[in-house]
């Protein structure tokens, strides 16, 4: 892992840098000199930035709900989590996502209730 989090490796580092001069200085930033592959990238990229911040605000959301459900069930006497209810939602994702389903739902779930 390098310093800035990202994995090296990942391709999500490059030495193109995207400022003037560089390799894709004809759009900076995009990684590639060629107008109108950089326009459609700067497109699709609008695209996936609001995808992005519709996932963050659906997560905060998630887990604000799944914290109340936690909070009311044991002010009730109930416990804190239900494990029955967990297994579906991991399998929900892993049939849709596969393996990486499983991983993004024990993260959903850890989400709301923090750490074991
Ligand atoms: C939210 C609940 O409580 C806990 C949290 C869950 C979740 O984040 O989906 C699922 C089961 C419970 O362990 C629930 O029972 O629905």
């Amino acid at each position: 892992m390098e310093q800035s989090g990202v994995p090296a490796g990942s391709g999500m580092t490059s030495d193109r840098t995207g400022a003037a001069g560089t390799p894709d200085s004809a759009k900076p930033g995009t990684g590639t000199t060629e107008p109108m592959a950089a326009a459609r990238i700067v497109e699709i990229r609008t695209r996936i930035d609001e995808i992005d911040r519709t996932l963050i605000e659906l997560w905060q959301e998630r887990a604000e709900l799944s914290r109340e459900v936690g909070a009311t069930r044991m002010a009730s006497g109930g416990t804190r989590l239900v494990l029955s209810r967990e297994q579906e939602i991991l399998e929900r994702f892993r049939s849709a996502l596969g393996a990486d389903g499983t991983q993004l739902a024990l993260l959903l779930l850890r989400a709301g209730r923090g750490p074991l």
